[in-house]
């Protein structure tokens, strides 16, 4: 089936040679090129994703492309956009990724990275999304939609791994709560939000939160919400978790952190689907699907009196447990190929590759983060290797050097991630030519210089 890309910008050369690439490439491609034909020409053609030029030649500043892009996502809050930008500036890429654009291609761009951000992006649709008049954004009925594996994204051969995702995949049809288990940095997460993006609730929210994050005074303000004035630092109405993953689902990680008198209050709410915010006595019904996820036995702990053995029952209806990296090494050159593969396109080094040497180095490590690890070990060293072929020592000399770079992400990438991405990128197009990519980046030749030291990047 032909899915629909719907591309906006007010150049017609480059929306129509858009049309042509993405037509080359097997899909529908639609154009509009004035800003208010953007939201009735998705009404119409229900796209799958939108490219969106963030620069209409009125104002260069992107503010007009960033208006729109936040009033797409509000009307379409699931529609991948992807943002193009011919004045690439960090700030603007930023700022849109944190409006909910889920990538972005700076002009001019390169054919191949532009196709493979879509399919990314198309591929990853749940079922019933953007095509042939199916419900993009809206949620609605999703009956008799094209098939999409929501765990093909999970990397992975071995045995255990298959076993547990298989589990995964028959358990997310239904309404049943999930404990998932294992080592931090194993996939949780990432299981959790397959489960979600296979179920019947996947048009509506999955919401995660990080029991272990949360400090034991804030714990109910967090989950339930607050009133204004409940207590001293609320000053606003404020939602809880709960009802911001109403109708869909809520991650509840590390849920062996809690304390016993939030404990208390969790299984209240499990119990009798009821609470109120914190200050407002009005109670609120809740329809969430409570998935779950600790490092912790949390048998053990309900045999030692540290957890509620019937909060357990309640939350541990299905237990699925991820077999950490060491026990799994197979799965180890896949992922690292995995890895490479997205780092490759991220940092624009198109040629990188492992060494086969390299590739035995991994099988033996022991990744006591397990894949997160082996992850930001990949990341880093991509950005890093000094030559095209990753060598032993190159691995070797990063996963000493770790944590430097651990930054919070942002949809995925870091700020330093992203900034690196954007260098690199512009220096290829302009030749390594300093003058010109500082001048594309909008930054001094002495800020370029500064950054390309701080980054370890020879042009
Ligand atoms: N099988 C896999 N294939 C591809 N990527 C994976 C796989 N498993 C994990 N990852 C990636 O590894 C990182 C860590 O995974 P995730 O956050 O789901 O782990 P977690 O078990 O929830 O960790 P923690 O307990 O520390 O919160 C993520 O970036 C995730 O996308």
């Amino acid at each position: 089936m032909n899915h629909t890309i719907l591309i906006v910008d007010d150049d017609r050369m480059v929306a129509a040679s858009l049309e042509l690439l993405l037509r080359r490439a097997g899909y529908r491609a639609e154009s509009v090129f004035r800003m208010a034909d953007a939201l009735p020409a998705i009404a119409e053609h229900r796209p799958a994703l939108v490219l969106l030029d963030m620069n209409f030649t009125i104002d260069t500043s992107g503010k007009d492309g960033m208006g729109l892009l936040k009033r797409i996502l509000a009307a379409y809050p699931r529609l991948p956009v992807i943002q193009m930008t011919g004045w690439a500036t960090v700030q603007l890429a930023v700022e849109g990724m944190k409006a909910g654009a889920r990538d972005f291609i700076a002009k001019p761009w390169d054919n191949r990275e532009l196709l493979n951000a879509v399919a990314i992006q198309v591929d990853k649709l749940p079922p019933g999304f953007g095509h042939g008049g199916a419900a993009a954004g809206a949620g609605e009925g999703n009956e008799g939609a094209m098939e999409v594996d929501t765990f093909s994204g999970i990397i992975g051969k071995a045995p255990a791994l298959l076993a547990v995702l298989d589990q995964a995949r028959r358990v997310a049809a239904t309404q049943a709560s999930v404990v998932i288990t294992g080592e931090s940095g194993t996939g949780k997460e990432l299981v959790a939000e397959a489960i979600h993006a296979a179920s019947r609730r996947a048009a509506r929210p999955f919401v995660a939160v990080n029991l272990g994050g949360v400090p034991a005074g804030l714990f109910e303000s967090e989950l339930f919400g607050h009133k204004a004035g409940a207590f001293t630092d609320a000053r606003a109405d404020r939602k809880g978790r709960f009802e911001l993953a109403e109708g869909g689902t809520l991650f509840l990680d590390e849920i062996g952190d809690l304390d016993p008198a939030a404990q208390v209050k969790l299984l209240r709410v499990l119990q009798e689907r009821q609470y109120e915010r914190l200050g407002d006595s009005k109670p609120r019904t809740t329809d969430v699907r409570i998935i779950s996820a600790t490092s912790r036995d949390l048998h053990a702990m309900v045999a030692a009196g540290t957890f509620r053995e019937d909060l357990l029952y309640r939350i541990n209806l299905i237990h699925l447990h991820l077999p950490p990296l060491r026990e799994r090494p197979e799965d180890i050159p896949l992922l690292a190929e995995h890895f490479l593969a997205s780092a490759r396109k991220r940092y624009d080094r198109p040629t990188l590759q492992l060494g086969s040497a390299a590739i035995q180095w991994l099988r033996h490590q022991p990744f006591a983060g397990n894949i997160r690890q082996l992850q930001n070990l990949m990341e880093r060293t991509a950005i890093l290797a000094p030559a095209n072929v990753i060598q032993v020592e190159d691995l070797d000399r990063q996963s000493r050097d770790t944590g430097r770079m651990a930054q919070p992400a942002l949809g995925g990438i870091t700020l330093e991630e992203m900034e690196i991405r954007m260098i690199r990128a512009a220096l290829a197009r302009n030749g390594a030519e300093i003058t010109a990519t500082a001048r594309e980046l909008g930054l001094t030749r002495a800020a370029l210089y500064r950054r390309l030291e701080k980054y370890g990047i020879t042009p």
